[in-house]
């Protein structure tokens, strides 16, 4: 690039739910300067727009009638990302276990998926020094394109003991099944559901510390960036 500015570099990082893809993509982005995007976030903001606007989340059609009426913002700042549904921050809101129950069957509804990835694509061609964009679908659908694809997984027993030291020692066997539920649910949907791209590399985090993921990403990245 002319002065010697570096290219953006974007990194798509995707896996099952508790894997670490929150925890690695903030502190990778903010060790290498670039932006971040949780894009679970987006897709719990839709849905907690539904449920405070009484739409009946069983009914599809119901739900993608409205798919482009709330105007969803994100704030990509790894040091401190926000979330708001037209102007009101919902970072709590969207966390709630009402939220998290129902944001499997919201963001199976084609119509939201092509609303929130055009947001997605938005925000990743404007980082003018690249991204990190965690996900489900980010590698195979929203980014295909992406210079670095991460696929993380971890055992179900290691998701659900980490999502449980969370949730100040909730039960672990309701957390697996939880987590395995909506992994499930994600997965199996039509539209760009929950996979590895065929050009990931796959990082299993089960044994591995945070630090550990996140230097091994940061590596990756770093090689990345320096072929380009
Ligand atoms: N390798 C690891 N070892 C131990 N704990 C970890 C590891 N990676 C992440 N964690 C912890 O596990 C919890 C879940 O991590 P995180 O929210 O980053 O996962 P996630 O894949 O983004 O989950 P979700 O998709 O449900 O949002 C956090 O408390 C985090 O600190
Ligand atoms: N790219 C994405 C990101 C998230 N979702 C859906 C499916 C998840 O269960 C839900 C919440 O994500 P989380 O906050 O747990 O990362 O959002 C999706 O379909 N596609």
């Amino acid at each position: 690039m002319e002065n010697g500015a570096a290219k953006p570099v974007i990194v798509a990082i995707d896996g099952p739910s508790g894997t670490g893809k929150s925890s690695t993509s903030k502190a990778v982005a903010a060790r290498l300067g670039l932006s971040y995007l949780d894009t679970g976030a987006q897709y719990r903001a839709i849905t907690w727009w539904m449920v405070t606007n009484g739409i009946d989340i069983e009914d599809p059609t119901a739900i993608a009638a409205v798919a482009g009426k709330p105007e969803i913002v994100s704030g990509t700042d790894p040091e401190g990302p926000t979330i708001t549904v037209d102007g009101t921050d919902v970072a709590g809101p969207i966390r709630t276990q009402e939220v998290t129950s129902q944001v499997s069957a919201v963001s199976a509804v084609p119509e939201v998926r092509a609303r929130i990835t055009e947001l997605q694509r938005a925000l990743a061609t404007t980082a003018e020094r690249g991204i990190v964009v965690e996900g489900r679908d980010i590698g195979t659908t929203v980014l295909p394109g992406a210079d670095l694809k991460v696929f993380l997984t971890a055992s179900p027993e290691a998701r659900a003991a980490r999502r449980s030291g969370e949730l100040n020692g909730a039960d672990v066997n309701a957390t697996r099944e939880a987590l395995v539920k909506r992994d499930a649910a994600d997965s199996s949907r039509k539209t760009s559901p929950l996979a590895k791209a065929a050009d990931a590399v796959e990082v299993d985090t089960t044994e591995l510390t945070l630090q550990q993921v996140i230097e091994c990403v940061v590596t990756l990245v770093e090689e990345k960036r320096d072929a380009k």
